[in-house]
This record gives structure tokens, sequence and C-alpha cells, in this order.
């Protein structure tokens, strides 16, 4: 009972939400729809209409949406944009104050994260990064996995919020953890996504039939959902965005440097890296990331010829 009423009591909490992109919009919505009180903000105004005819607010900078909300999420693309947001002229840190906190869940470097924490604990608010792993449809069957590191007041505070949008949360420590494990995460499933490819190309080149490849796939000790979901598209070269190819490499960019800060090798995740850098050379940076498939098709033909 103790804990329904706390529970209770902090879904009446003001909530803002900055960064409603492919994800953040529909995460802002399940909370609308939960019946949380919520303030959003984005860059393009315009994407913020759908969440204001469910009853958002709307206020004009990240400080406005800051200075009236006790918890700010923020969902944006990349630790350039997270810590203009964050830290730029009218970013969320000059809303700030002690006893407000602001939850981080952009997919960014420990460095980053860390720097944007001392600029919102500067303020005397807390501060929590919570990167989720989950794409567009958990995103919209609010079934993420928050993966958070930080102040744990805040992440208990913010956890009622997070379990609407997410099935489960990981609390890691310190900042910095919760970037790192999403790192590795997405470091690894770019790699997956790469290889999948060469497969997937490979067996059609053999005279195979692609979808059987899939169908095989998806019987033994390497199924993943991931391959089965986005296989069939991939098939027939169709690649409907969900988590757009330039943030994959971005992801796989930031890995990257995160095992040379340990002096880890990384020479899977390195030559995968390549095939997302030529994708996007290629002007496939908005596309899915399974678009991958049309460097290693490049490639491949590519190799054939010399
Ligand atoms: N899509 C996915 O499957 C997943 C994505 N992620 C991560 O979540 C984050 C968001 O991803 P996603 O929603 O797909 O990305 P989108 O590209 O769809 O959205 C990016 C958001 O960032 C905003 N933005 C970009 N640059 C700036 C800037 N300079 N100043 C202010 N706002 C800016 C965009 O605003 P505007 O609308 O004005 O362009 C938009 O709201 C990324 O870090 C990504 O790596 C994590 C898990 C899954
Ligand atoms: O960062 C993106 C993750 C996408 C996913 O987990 O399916």
């Amino acid at each position: 009972m103790l804990e329904l009423g706390k529970v209770a009591n902090e879904l009446s909490l003001h909530v803002g939400f900055l960064g409603l992109g492919i994800m953040g919009s529909p995460m802002a919505q399940n909370l609308i729809k939960a019946g949380c009180d919520v303030t959003v903000w984005n860059r393009t105004k315009s994407k913020c209409d759908p969440l204001l005819s469910l009853g958002a607010k709307y206020k004009a900078s990240p400080e406005e949406v800051a200075s009236s909300c006790d918890i700010t999420f923020a969902m944006l693309a990349d630790p350039e944009s997270a810590v203009d947001v964050a830290c730029g002229k009218h970013g969320a840190a000059n809303g700030m104050s002690p006893e407000k906190g602001y939850v981080d869940i952009s997919t960014v470097d420990g460095p980053t994260s860390k720097s944007i924490s001392r600029r919102i604990k500067a303020t005397g608010a807390l501060f929590l990064e919570a990167p989720v792993s989950g794409s567009k449809k958990p995103a919209e069957d609010g079934q993420l996995i928050f993966l958070t590191a930080g102040d744990r007041p805040l992440y208990e505070k913010a956890a009622p919020f997070l379990d609407i949008m997410g099935k489960s949360r990981f609390y890691h420590g310190e900042v910095g953890n919760g970037a790192a494990m999403k790192l590795v995460v997405n470091m690894i499933m770019g790699s997956m996504m790469a290889s999948f490819s060469e497969g997937l190309l490979l067996s059609e080149k053999v005279g195979l039939d692609p979808s059987v490849l899939v169908e095989v796939i998806s019987q033994g000790a390497i199924s993943a959902p991931m391959f089965s979901m986005k296989g069939p598209s991939m098939v027939q070269a169709l690649y409907p965005t969900a988590f757009p190819l330039k943030h994959q490499q971005k992801d796989l960019r930031l890995a990257l440097g995160l095992a040379e800060s340990v002096s880890q090798p990384t020479p899977i995740a390195a030559a995968a890296n390549e095939l997302y850098k030529v994708a996007k050379s290629h002007g496939l940076g908005d596309e899915d990331f399974s678009a991958v498939m049309e460097a290693v098709r490049t490639k491949m033909e590519g190799t054939s010829e010399d």
C-alpha cells in the first residue's frame, strides 16, 4: 500500500520531455496516456503538435521546460545535441534547481554524460543517465530496457515513469556506466547486423534463397529477434527506419573510443564501423541501420570485379 501511495505521489509530479524524434515521441506519448502531466519541447516545433493534441503542454525552450517541471527527460540525437540542449544558451541547466532532476536518455559517451551531469548538479539538481535498449516498436509498446546510472534518489523518483516507458531497468552506479553498457550493447548489435548482411548477400550469390536463410537462422542457436524482424525486409532491399543508420554509426564510433580508452582491441566492431561509414557516405544515414547491407553489397560487387 505504502509503495502504491509513493508511486501515485510521484506520478503526480510535473514531467518535461525534450526531443521528440523516433524514440522521444512515443515515449512522451506513453507518459501522457498514463495520465502524467507532461510538458514538451522539440527543436522542430511541429513535432510537438501530436503530443499537444493528446494533452501535453508546450514551452518554448529546454530552460522553460526544466524550470516548470520536477523531472525533465531528454532524448536527443547525439553528444553534441545532448550537450547543447542541457548546457547551451536557454538549455535545461538554466532552469534547474535543488529538488529537480534531469534524466538523459540519449545515447552518448561517458565523458559527455559526465560533463552534462556536472553542469546539472552545479545547480543543486540531481542527474541520471538512462539510455535505452529497444527501438521504435518497444518505445511505442512501453517495452524499453533502461540502462541507468547516477543519482540513486533520482533513479527511485523517476522509476514510476521509467516503468511506464519500459519493461525493465538496470542501475549501474556511477555516471558513465549506463552509457558504457549501452555502447557495448550497440557495438555488438552493429557487428551482428553487418555480419547478417554479409550472410544474406552470400547466400543469394551462391544461389540460395535468402528468405530461407532467415527461416533457418530463426530456428537455431544464433536466432535473434533482430534477424527475424529485419530479415524479411532486408531480403527485399527495404529498410524502413526504426533505428537510423547514422545513429548506429555514431554508437560504433563512440564504442571504439570507449574500447581505446582501456586498450581493448575491437577489430570486428572497427570493420563494421567502416561499413556504416560507407553506407552513410552513400546517403543512407536516415535509413534503418539494416541498410548497411547496401554497403556490403557495394563492397562485394567491387571485390568481384577485381
Ligand atoms: N531509434 C532507435 O531505435 C533508438 C535510438 N536510440 C538513441 O536515442 C536517441 C534519439 O534517437 P531517435 O529518436 O531515433 O533519433 P531521431 O533522429 O529521430 O531524433 C533526434 C532528436 O534529437 C533532436 N536534435 C537533433 N539535433 C539537435 C540539436 N542540435 N539541437 C536540439 N535538438 C536536436 C531532434 O530534433 P528535430 O526534430 O528538430 O530534428 C530529435 O528530436 C539517439 O541518441 C539514438 O542513438 C536509442 C535506442 C533506440
Ligand atoms: O540504440 C538503438 C537500439 C535499437 C535496439 O535495441 O533494437
